[in-house]
């Protein structure tokens, strides 16, 4: 059984902080032990804030060495500023010398997989293998997540097909309720192959998904409830969302 730790701040500033300042030192301790770390950005205000200021504050991170993905990714031209994938490379990505061969961005609409996100998910999760010496899915040390208002996480929207999903690690969603409705994302499955869940989520909107997810609710009804970690589910949380725990 992994831990569940919640913790609180006073404002989404605070949050931000601790949580970049604790990716530090994980992503140095995982280097230090095995040589490098395997880390999974998210999109959303909270996770690019997050990398702001990882960029403000790396500490002793080793850049070379680390592997990159991303939890989900918006389904849309190279280089449109509404992928994480540039929202990332913008606020961290062009600013520290990572190697180049280990970002792994999703597939952009443009590419070898026009008017196929289908073909763009299962590409990415045969990196996803070909990444995992052995396995199907790396065993990442950190996945970073945001969180919806009604609890989404990645691209997994309540009552869909994506949050059901039990076997498939990458699937294409050609409906989100929220726009662009097609995207990319990992499943529940591949988001638990982390060693770590971390859920970086501010305000009162938030506050009841919180809840339920802390509480154990049915991921299928709250998506966030399914995000766990293998050794620790973390959430940070502000006096907003954490108003209802
Ligand atoms: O793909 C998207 O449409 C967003 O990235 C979304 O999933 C976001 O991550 C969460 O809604 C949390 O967003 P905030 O961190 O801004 O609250």
């Amino acid at each position: 059984m992994s831990d569940v730790v919640v913790e609180k701040f006073s404002d989404a500033g605070q949050l931000v902080d601790a949580a970049a300042a604790r990716l530090v030192t994980t992503i140095v301790d995982a280097q230090r032990a095995r040589g490098f770390a395997s880390i999974v950005l998210t999109g959303g205000g909270t996770g690019i804030a997050l990398l702001e200021k990882l960029r403000d504050a790396p500490g002793d991170i080793d850049w070379s060495q680390i592997d990159l993905y991303w939890g989900d990714e918006r389904f849309l031209p190279s280089g449109d500023p509404e992928r994480n994938e540039v929202q990332a490379r913008e606020a961290l990505l062009d600013h520290v010398p990572v190697d180049p061969d280990r970002v792994h961005a999703m597939a952009a609409s443009d590419g070898i997989y026009d008017g196929d996100p289908h073909g763009a998910a299962t590409a990415y999760e045969q990196l996803l293998g070909a990444q995992a010496h052995g396995n199907q899915v790396p065993t990442f040390d950190v996945h970073l997540l945001g969180m919806g208002g009604e609890g989404h996480v990645n691209s997994l929207f309540p009552h869909t097909d994506a949050v059901r999903e039990e076997a498939r690690f990458v699937v294409a969603v050609t409906d989100s309720p929220k726009p662009p409705p097609v995207r990319i994302t990992l499943t529940l499955p591949a988001v638990r192959r982390a060693k770590e869940v971390w859920l970086l989520v501010s305000g009162a909107a938030k506050a009841e998904a919180v809840a339920e997810a802390v509480g154990g609710a049915s991921s299928e009804d709250w998506p966030s409830a399914g995000a766990t970690g293998l050794v620790a589910t973390r959430w940070f949380l502000d006096t907003d969302a954490a108003s209802q725990l």
